[in-house]
């Protein structure tokens, strides 16, 4: 017998003691991860009542019941009380740290150290090890069976969920397979409630099916009782369409798969596992994965006389059948058998020749069609990464009639140009429906790119526009593409969804993060998340640019810092991004960087100090009030004129802009704690076309008010990039700032001057940006309060010759817009070869 060794405590491991075995079994799976709820109360107490368990160990089990705080609340940990009970009990003074979450007497397997997992039992968190050089192979296991957490450096966390469970047996893994797989990767023995967990939601998956068919909507299922158990539902049963019989008919076999722009069958045998093939067996027999994934690859060798039962539902039902079905343990499947579809047309596109898709868009368009078929879901690639072109691709895989759905105009033209670019397709069988172009497409099938506004309008329609949507509600498409679903109201999926109807959904997004935790509506909208990369591994890879982040820490001077701690939570915003010293940094990364060639963009959600920073500085900005052909001129000037090297830009910036490549970016004021933003904010300079450069980096700044709110709300923002495996360094000294030249508010006078004129300018209140995009919002202009007024820039010359005797005009008169000065150099422009080729290659994509 090995000798029994412990594992590490809350890395993971197996469940307490005798435990495991009174784990009562999960529910109907409802989308959750494993947690404690599946150990009643009373079961967890009943080993305290069993006469034979020993004294010891009740105290143990007493203790490791309690949760951590507790435990180190009611303990005094230096006492000799505390370490005495906690010795007899078996334990070490770690364990209070973890509470019921202690698994440290669990028994490891003899070869633990080779073994790259370990497991919560309670959570189902997975905690893999990457320095193990096993992690390779158990990544690519993980990501077929479990979500991502969280992948910094050394250890990744992975959760199984219903969901990810439910993807992994939709291409072809069996229960027995994912259960044996962990069971050869994990360092303990897998927990008892796992394993039915694991069984429990690959049983149930499949057994309904949501098929359209002749522009109706079915649910289908092989098992006819299945069927008569939803038809029986209160809410199902009565979404079906009264005229409608339950229907038998006989489903069709299936052939191979091949991905366009890949050579792998299918698109599942991945490279990487076909490395592994080469590599030694794991520990237990665990390195032949490859082995499993071909089952992934197998033909399904269905019985064509397989007997399919199903009844209609009305197009406004789906969503409520599908949550309805996840609720009671049954998911619903939503796949296209694209291939045995005679009924809609082929459409005539592939990719270009020498169009190659890169392994990890290989691997996330593996997980849509993993048997051969349209699975409806999500793709999640950081920005930069080619998600255009991994919709492009699906396109070309399911070949009918495709719909684009973009967030703004200015993406339609360019998913347009992107289905030119990488597709053979003919010009005029892609089509742009917005409140510019109402053009069909010239075939019997084709591709129409537009917005999720054209579609969902409830305003009156003009007579083309009417007619337009008549034609899309009209038909079935074979695919929909979703871009930037992370920004759209689950409201506007819903309209979309219940009039256009389409055979599969593709959603994409660079991050599924939203603060109102609404992501999950996307789940019965469009469907799973299929795929999600890894950011690390694609910068390291060179598809995405290397990116160093820094939160650099401003002190506030000590008169700044008294008027903060008593004004009122608008002001204190408008005082952290005034604070002087985070000017003076500002400045100083600025000169830094555009010294080294780098173009930069500050962001500033506080319009007031945006507005500031780039008067004073003399740089061009961007705000929601700005007209759009400013905003033309600005970012042309920002992209191509050497002159222009920085911009200053509010929150518009994070969707509503298609912005120019940067290489810096700058916060200097920030939406509180939203991860998405800080995301989205990083994703600007991942594209960087000099990332393949020796030694090149992108660099990430946040600029943060030292001892102020925005400390706490930096480092709930950074959560998410922290999880992609980030490391923010913190500055607190940036190195001879003092000798930049004309270093601002150098002088106390002038630290004194900046504050009575913030004071004074936001007295009654900031200024709200206003975000004009043609998606959400409606153009408008911001709200006429304090300083700025929503269309320019206001004097306050007068206000402050009051107070201070007019010492700041000099200040206020030397700052010119640079905007100002961009639109007088425009005329200049216009004669200028280059941007009058510019503005006819725009004119050419327009049409
Ligand atoms: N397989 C590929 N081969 C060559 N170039 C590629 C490939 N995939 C993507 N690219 C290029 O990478 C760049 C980024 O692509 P794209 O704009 O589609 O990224 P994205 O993920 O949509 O980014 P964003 O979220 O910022 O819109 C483009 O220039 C695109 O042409």
């Amino acid at each position: 017998m090995p000798p029994k060794r412990k594992a590490a405590p809350a890395a993971g491991g197996a469940s307490k003691a005798g435990r495991t075995s009174t784990m009562s079994t999960p529910g109907p799976a409802t989308p959750r991860s494993l947690d404690s709820s599946m150990m009643s109360e009373a079961e967890e107490d009943d080993d305290l009542n069993d006469p034979d368990v020993t004294e010891a160990q009740k105290q143990r089990e007493q203790l490791l019941g309690m949760e951590a705080d507790e435990f180190i609340n009611g303990w005094d940990l230096g006492s000799s009380r505390f370490q005495n009970q906690t010795k007899e009990a078996g334990l070490d003074a770690a364990s209070a740290y973890f509470g019921k979450r202690d698994f440290s007497n669990l028994p490891l397997k003899p070869d633990h150290m080779n073994r790259p997992l370990w497991i919560d039992p309670l959570k189902g968190t997975i905690v893999m090890e990457r320095f193990n050089p096993l992690s390779e192979q158990a990544t690519d296991f993980l990501i077929t069976i479990a979500e991502p957490k969280s992948r910094p450096t050394f250890l990744h966390e992975y959760a199984l969920t219903t969901h990810s469970l439910y993807a992994a047996v939709s291409v072809g893994l069996d229960p027995k397979d994912i259960i044996n797989t962990l069971e050869r990767f994990l360092k303990t023995a897998l927990p008892p409630a796992i394993r039915v967990f694991i069984e429990q939601c690959t049983h149930s998956y499949g057994k309904v099916k949501l098929v359209l068919k002749n522009n109706k909507y079915f649910v289908e299922s092989v098992d006819a009782d299945m069927l008569e158990r939803l038809l029986k539902d209160p809410q199902i049963g009565p979404l079906r369409v009264h005229s409608s019989e339950v229907t038998t008919s006989y489903a069709p076999t299936m052939g191979g798969l091949v991905i366009p722009g890949t050579k792998n069958a299918a698109g599942v045998r991945q490279a990487e596992l076909e490395k592994a093939n080469g590599k030694p067996a794991a520990p237990g027999d665990a390195g032949n994965e490859a082995e499993l994934y071909a089952t992934l690859n197998e033909e399904d060798d269905d019985d064509d006389k397989t007997a399919v039962h199903s009844f209609e539902i009305t197009d406004s039902g789906v969503e409520t059948v599908q949550k309805r079905c996840l609720d009671m343990g049954f998911p619903i499947l939503e796949e296209y058998d694209f291939r045995n579809d005679d009924v809609n047309a082929n459409l005539e596109i592939d990719l270009r020749p020498n169009t190659q898709i890169r392994p990890y868009q290989e691997k996330s368009l593996s997980k849509m069609f993993g048997n051969g078929r349209a699975k409806s879901g999500i793709i999640v690639l950081p920005c930069g990464a080619g998600k255009t072109l991994v919709g492009i691709t699906a396109a070309c895989t399911i070949k009918k009639g495709i719909i684009v759905l973009c967030t703004s105009s200015m993406s339609v033209v360019q998913w347009r140009q992107e289905f030119l670019k990488w597709s053979n397709v003919n010009p005029d069988d892609v089509a742009i429906f917005t409140a510019e172009s109402k053009n069909k497409f010239s075939g019997n099938t084709g591709v129409i790119v537009t917005t999720y506004s054209m579609v969902t309008n409830n305003r009156e329609r003009s007579h083309e526009s009417k007619k337009m949507m008549d034609f899309l509600k009209g038909r079935e498409w074979g695919l929909m593409l979703l871009d930037e679903v992370h920004v759209v109201p689950a409201e506007v999926f819903r309209r979309v969804i219940s009039s256009i109807k389409s055979h599969s959904k593709l959603g994409l997004t660079a991050t599924l993060l939203r603060e109102d935790d609404k992501i999950s509506h996307l789940n019965f909208l469009i469907g799973p998340k299929l795929y999600e990369a890894n950011w690390m591994e694609l910068s390291q890879q060179g598809h995405i640019a290397k990116v160093q982040c820094a939160e650099v820490w401003c002190p506030m001077p000590t008169e700044f810092y008294d008027e903060y701690l008593r004004a009122s939570s608008r002001m204190k915003r408008t005082l952290y991004a005034m604070n002087p010293r985070k000017f003076q940094a500002c400045q100083y990364l600025i000169n830094y960087h555009e010294a080294r060639g780098d173009k930069i963009i500050v962001f500033s959600d506080e319009l007031y100090s945006l507005k500031q920073y780039a008067l004073k500085l003399g740089k061009v900005y961007i705000y929601g009030g700005t007209g759009q052909a400013e905003r033309m001129q600005v970012l042309e000037n920002f992209q191509h004129n050497p002159d222009v090297n920085t911009l200053f830009l509010s929150k518009i910036g994070d969707t509503s802009l298609d912005l120019p490549e940067a290489t810096v970016l700058i916060q200097i004021s920030s939406h509180f704690g939203s991860r998405r933003q800080e995301a989205q904010r990083l994703g600007r300079i991942l594209r960087a076309k000099r990332r393949n450069d020796e030694g090149f980096n992108a660099f990430f700044y946040s600029l943060v008010s030292k001892d102020t709110q925005e400390m706490y709300y930096s480092s709930k923002r950074q959560a998410f990039l922290v999880d992609q495996g980030y490391a923010f360094k913190v500055i607190t000294q940036l190195a001879n700032i003092e000798k930049t030249p004309d270093l601002a508010f150098a002088t106390a006078k002038e630290r004194r001057e900046l504050l009575q004129r913030t004071l004074v300018d936001n007295e009654k209140g900031g200024e709200e940006d206003v975000e004009t995009d043609d998606l959400f919002g409606k153009p408008g202009r911001g709200k006429k309060r304090g300083g700025f007024g929503g269309g320019g820039v206001r004097r306050t010359a007068g206000t402050l010759g009051e107070l201070s005797g007019g010492h700041d005009m000099a200040y206020i008169e030397q700052n010119k817009a640079a905007n100002k000065t961009l639109k007088k150099k425009a005329k200049d422009a216009q004669q200028n070869a280059f941007f009058k080729k510019l503005a006819r290659e725009k004119e050419r994509n327009r049409k």
